[in-house]
């Protein structure tokens, strides 16, 4: 299922109006073609190649993709477009955006990446001493939420069983070792209170901080043991802290509807018409509706359109990003993606879009998907030519880029905790807290690697670093954790820089509590009649996650098509004066 809400204004009452659709998730029938590609991506596999989007096959040099970049100029001021449809950026939105096209009829576009492959922050790399090797992963590295019974499975989920990945079940919250800076010490009491701290957060009343609704729950972390075990539940998951965090958007569960506290504020009232009905909310007091959103995230929540609560995390030699890119090469083909190209600016008029590359080429098209991360449009990577108007500034900047830094080290032997994770309380919160080891039955026994993961300001932090100096405090922590043993140098040690790569600028974003529901509408919303944005972060109910991308990457396609089938249309509406989001006036102090 699908949820979309919007805000308006009845008889001088504030409605939130509450639609719940059904997804449109059909299958496509594969072509002669994709069929063919798909049987020469199986004998790449069996002969340990990946497939011909992996290998980079599709490279600017080919003949036939050169041949369509024309110059900017010339594109602009005569012919026709080159596509019906550029799609700027080969992640998983990316290619979800192809595939839905393919299946509406649409195989006029062209997918245009700056890297040599695709899947975007599905990244794996090869990391091990020599003999040692293990292909792990970089980024997205989990299906969060599989399926309960019969119930909404997660895509990504499903492209694993397609596409035969092999995944281990991890185990957040059963499988853990707690220490601090004296060594191994059980505060496994203490982690469960801050589980239930976090669960109780969804009671929120309004939108501020997660950190003022903890304090309101009356949870106030004091202690290091404390801080670190919040941080488990909070930071490791969002990127960011609960400072900079919005209370409803990190609570787990639909609010208002559902909570005793929300029948204080609203009247649900249904409406029914001849083709959907709708829970009204009726809010009586003058801006209550920017206050109040629906929580997210949805992914876990099988009431709420989530999967389940279970965790399974790729241990595929192929890399995660396979399952993207084998359905990729079940349906595109050679000039359908350009590889290593990079967008420097996008160019747009009420009926076309001129997209120009770092080597100076450019190609037009009717219609234009940006996929890229909030953090690259942030950023000013890409630059757009109008300038974006104001309310898609404000809300690009408004949403948070929060960043997840996997440090991977790999020793000559464990010598380590035998759960799959590890806490570490230091004095400092969010210092290298959260271990995790994959020297471990069922995922890579006998490597000798373990990972520790850094968020938010401390990612950013080491970012500016060199490797010896973040390796050296790690190695400090881990001397910290075990006072009693000889820590060896480590055979291999490496962190990747998502805040500094000019193409992510960040890992995933994340919900702030000044960011409203409108304003989310406006990062959604196309630009003109022509220039469309999607990714995980205009995700609502799953924004920061793959799911989030897959989806958003189908919706947007299908609206693309729905309006050439219309001969045109306003794309997806923008609220141009978002309420109560404007500064106080004189009268508010009397
Ligand atoms: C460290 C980390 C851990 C994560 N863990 C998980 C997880 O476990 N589970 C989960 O569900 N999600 C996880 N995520 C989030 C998940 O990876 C993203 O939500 C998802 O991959 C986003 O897909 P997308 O297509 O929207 O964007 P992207 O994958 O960013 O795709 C956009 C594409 O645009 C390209 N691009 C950028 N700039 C340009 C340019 N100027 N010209 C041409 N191309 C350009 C990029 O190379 C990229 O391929 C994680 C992300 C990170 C970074």
């Amino acid at each position: 299922m699908t949820t979309s809400a919007e805000v308006g204004r009845v008889s001088g009452m504030h409605l939130l109006f509450y639609t719940i659709f059904g997804d449109v998730i059909a299958s496509s029938t594969p072509s002669l073609t994709a069929s063919l590609s798909l049987l020469l991506s199986i004998v790449l596999r069996i002969l340990g190649l990946s497939t011909p989007v992996g290998l980079g096959l599709f490279s600017p040099q080919s003949p036939i993709t050169s041949g369509m970049a024309v110059p900017m100029q010339q594109g602009h001021v005569t012919g026709t477009s080159d596509f019906q449809v550029l799609i700027l950026g080969g992640g998983v939105t990316g290619v979800m955006a192809a595939k839905t096209l393919h299946r509406r009829g649409i195989d006029n576009f062209k997918i245009i990446e700056a890297r040599e492959t695709l899947g975007g922050r599905m990244k794996s790399f090869s990391f091990g001493a020599a003999g040692r090797e293990y292909v792990l992963e970089l980024g997205a590295d989990w299906i969060h939420g599989t399926q309960t019974n019969n119930g909404p499975s997660n895509p990504i989920f499903d492209l694993a069983r397609k596409h035969n990945l092999s995944t281990q079940p991890n185990h957040y919250r059963g499988s853990m070792t707690t220490y601090d800076h004296t060594g191994l010490v059980d505060y496994m009491q203490t982690f469960n209170t801050a589980v239930d701290n976090f669960a109780a957060l969804t009671v929120g009343g309004v939108d501020t901080t997660t950190r003022s609704g903890y304090a309101l729950l009356g949870a106030k972390p004091r202690t290091p043991h404390e801080a670190a075990s919040e941080y488990y539940q909070f930071d490791w998951e969002y990127a960011q802290t609960p400072e900079q965090s919005s209370w409803l958007a990190s609570s787990w569960v639909t609010y208002p509807l559902y909570t005793s506290q929300s029948r204080l504020l609203f009247r649900r009232v249904m409406i029914k018409s001849p083709t959907r009905s709708q829970i009204v909310l009726v809010c009586p007091q003058p801006c209550c509706s920017s206050r109040v959103f629906q929580a997210n995230n949805f992914t876990f929540n099988r009431d709420q359109g989530g999967f389940s609560t279970e965790n399974l995390l790729t241990t595929d030699q192929r890399g995660f990003a396979s399952v993207i890119q084998s359905e990729a090469a079940e349906f595109i083909s050679e000039e359908q993606v350009l590889l290593n190209a990079t967008v420097k600016a996008i160019k747009y008029s009420d009926d076309r879009v001129w997209v120009s590359l770092s080597d100076e080429t450019s190609l037009s098209a009717d219609y234009a998907l940006v996929t890229f991360s909030l953090g690259v449009l942030q950023h000013d990577d890409v630059l757009f030519e109008p300038a974006l108007p104001k309310w898609k500034s404000e809300a690009i900047h408004g949403m948070a880029m929060g960043t997840y830094t996997k440090i991977y080290l790999q020793f000559p032997e464990k010598f380590w905790f035998d759960t799959e994770f590890a806490l570490y309380a230091d004095h400092e919160r969010g210092w290298y807290p959260v271990w995790q080891s994959l020297d471990i039955d069922g995922f890579f026994p006998g490597s000798g690697v373990l990972f520790v993961t850094v968020t938010g300001d401390f990612s950013k932090r080491i970012e500016s670093m060199s490797d010896q100096v973040v390796k050296a405090e790690v190695l400090a922590v881990l001397r910290s954790m075990y006072p009693n043993t000889t820590i060896p140098e480590p055979d291999a040690f490496y962190f990747p820089r998502w805040q500094s790569d000019p193409l992510y600028r960040g890992s995933y974003s994340n919900w702030p509590s000044s960011f409203l529901r409108s304003h989310h509408t406006n990062l959604r919303a196309t630009v003109g009649q022509r220039l469309w944005f999607g990714g995980e972060a205009t995700s609502f109910k799953y924004f920061g996650y793959l799911h989030g991308a897959y989806y958003e990457g189908q919706k947007m396609a299908e609206e693309i098509v729905n309006c050439m089938e219309d001969g045109g249309c306003d794309g997806l509406p923008h609220v141009e004066e978002i309420p109560c989001s404007h500064p106080y006036i004189a009268s508010d102090f009397i």
